[in-house]
């Protein structure tokens, strides 16, 4: 039977395919080499914070099997890999004394990445600030705008040049709403004072780490934002007014800034007394001049109004809709939407989606080594489509980073949700691509005409 393509998918040239992951999530071995403690090596050793009380002490054992990792990469076709940094490995108690051991296991990494072919996209902070900078105030201390752009300094000078697209921040949303909002994540505080300060200094540091990049750098920096689109669960003034507020905090709380010099006007609402006044100097700082901008897309929110603290807007479950082990529904159209948004209000910027994927049950790898998962080869498909319409309708995608390369350490969730295109056994660490990194692989190859 020979199957039309009605729609022909393929991608501009040079879209950059790959697939992403974090330090914390599958590194393991957080204290090894002289590293410091972070924020989430603490947090997850604190009893109840982590389901099953799961931390990263081992994770996917990445600090030692990096080089099967990349062979693999480069096995799939992957042409960039999307990773973070654990600042504690390169500085310790933060700022001060460089850990040259830390250093040198992401000089190796990124070298082995370039030697097969793969761009490395590096961010520089995916949530595990070192516990030694928590104890002096963290995100809430303004200092911390000095101390981060000192760290990227160091990681701008060793690697500057291998490393030719940095990212500061991955989203700042969740590293305030999780961990000083509402308690979920590292490092556990839930102060509705605190969410909007961290969220400011947040961006503060992002804008000194670019001026620093801009100093000791010569290639490209952005910035990493997760958005979620919000629709009406109907056209009442109550639920019109609550998708606003919601669209406000979760979206543009920090393209704003970041962009456009301003908060958008619906925080000082949902915060009132709580909502800080800030410099016009500081607004400066944070709209320094990026080169892209990375949108990680997971899912919409139908939003109503309800009682809520303190956004007073939740989402609606869809009776008809299709869900992840997440809890999250599967919407490859509000991709597309998010795209156009982000084109139509802040401009040409270029992106990449710097991370789409699913968590679903995976069965266990079966005999000859298949895991079969379907489910998350639909997802990507659809969002991948999603992607093109987007391009097709004029906004410069530039590429896109599976979320994840490896089955890892869900945060708070633990190890209980799998992303990864690649199966980890975390009794014998053994990798298993999955259908879904197979059928990745030829989307790949074939610039995604297979799509
Ligand atoms: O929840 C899936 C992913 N979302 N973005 C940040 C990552 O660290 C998460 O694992």
């Amino acid at each position: 039977m020979h199957l039309t393509q009605d729609k022909d998918y393929r991608f501009p040239e040079g879209f950059l395919w790959g697939a992403a992951t974090a330090a914390h999530q599958i590194e393991g071995s957080p204290l090894a080499d002289g590293a410091g403690p972070s924020i989430w090596t603490r947090f997850a050793h604190t009893p109840g914070m982590t389901l099953n009380g799961d931390t990263g002490d081992v994770a996917c054992d990445h600090y030692h099997r990096w080089k099967e990792d990349v062979r693999l990469m480069r096995e799939l076709g992957l042409q960039a890999y999307r990773f973070s940094v654990s600042w504690s490995r390169i500085l310790p108690g933060g700022t001060g004394r460089v850990n040259r051991k830390g250093l040198d296991f992401y000089s190796r990494l990124v070298d082995e990445l370039l030697a097969n072919g793969i761009e490395p996209l590096l961010t520089l902070y995916h949530w595990d600030l070192p516990a030694a900078l928590d104890d002096r105030g963290g995100w809430l201390n303004r200092d911390c705008a000095d101390w981060f752009a000192e760290y990227g300094s160091v990681l701008f000078r060793e690697l500057d040049g291998r490393v030719k697209k940095w990212v500061t921040l991955n989203e700042p949303w969740v590293i305030t709403d999780g961990g000083y909002l509402h308690g979920a994540l590292a490092p556990g505080h839930r102060n509705r004072y605190e969410a909007p300060i961290a969220s400011h200094n947040l961006m503060r540091a992002h804008g000194a780490a670019v001026q620093a990049y801009r100093a000791e750098g010569r290639h490209d920096i952005g910035l990493v934002v997760n958005i979620e689109p919000k629709y009406p669960a109907s056209d009442s003034s109550g639920d019109l007014a609550a998708t606003r507020r919601a669209h406000a905090y979760m979206n543009e709380q920090y393209l704003h800034p970041a962009l456009l010099g301003r908060y958008p006007d619906e925080l000082a609402e949902i915060f009132g007394d709580a909502w800080p006044q800030v410099s016009d100097a500081d607004m400066r700082q944070i709209r320094q001049p990026i080169d892209f901008i990375g949108i990680n897309y997971y899912t919409r929110a139908v939003t109503r109004a309800d009682d809520s603290w303190p956004l007073r807007a939740g989402s609606v479950r869809q009776p008809l809709g299709t869900y992840t082990e997440t809890g999250w529904e599967v919407f490859p159209q509000g991709l597309t939407d998010t795209l156009v948004w982000f084109r139509d209000t802040y401009g040409d910027l270029p992106i990449y989606v710097t991370e789409n994927g699913a968590a679903f049950f995976d069965p266990p790898v079966a005999e000859g080594g298949r895991v079969r998962d379907p489910l998350r080869i639909d997802y990507l498909r659809k969002h991948l489509r999603a992607i093109h319409d987007a391009i097709a309708a004029g906004v410069d995608v530039r590429g896109y980073m599976a979320w994840s390369l490896l089955d890892n350490l869900e945060w708070s969730l633990g190890y209980s949700k799998r992303f990864g295109i690649i199966h980890v056994d975390y009794g014998t660490l053994e990798r298993t691509p999955k259908d879904s990194a197979r059928w990745f692989s030829g989307i790949i190859g074939s610039h995604g005409r297979a799509l």
